[in-house]
């Protein structure tokens, strides 16, 4: 890769890897908080799973997921986040716990 000197002066390799290792630990921190969230999720998910295949609800509700991914979007554009992208990962989540609740039903029966 060319290497090029910013506008501000010259920076030596070890500065540029020292910044890159910086940010890549936000990096990181941000990932480990998207797993910890994504699993507090899940948990909740699951107990409405439950709920559902013990009073034989659908184990999907597409007026709920219309709801969510209107607000989404929403909050996406807000933080000038890709709207396409906040919508394709709330489907990506929903379609997982539907699976589980299809689970749970089956286990149920
Ligand atoms: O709220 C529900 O009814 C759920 O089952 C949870 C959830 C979700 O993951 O947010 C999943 C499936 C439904 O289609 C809608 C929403």
């Amino acid at each position: 890769m060319e290497s090029q000197a910013p506008a501000g002066g010259f920076d030596s390799n070890a500065d540029v890897y020292e910044r890159l290792e910086s940010i890549r630990q936000s990096i990181d921190n941000i990932d480990a908080a998207v797993i910890h969230m994504l699993a507090e999720r899940f948990k909740f998910t699951q107990t409405v799973g439950r709920l559902k295949a013990e009073y034989g609800l659908p184990p999907a509700d597409l007026d709920r997921e219309a709801r969510q991914i209107k607000r989404l979007r929403g909050l996406a554009e807000e933080s000038h986040l890709d709207p396409a992208f906040a919508e394709k990962f709330l489907n990506f989540i929903i379609a997982e716990v539907i699976h589980h609740h299809e689970r749970l039903a089956a286990d149920a029966e």
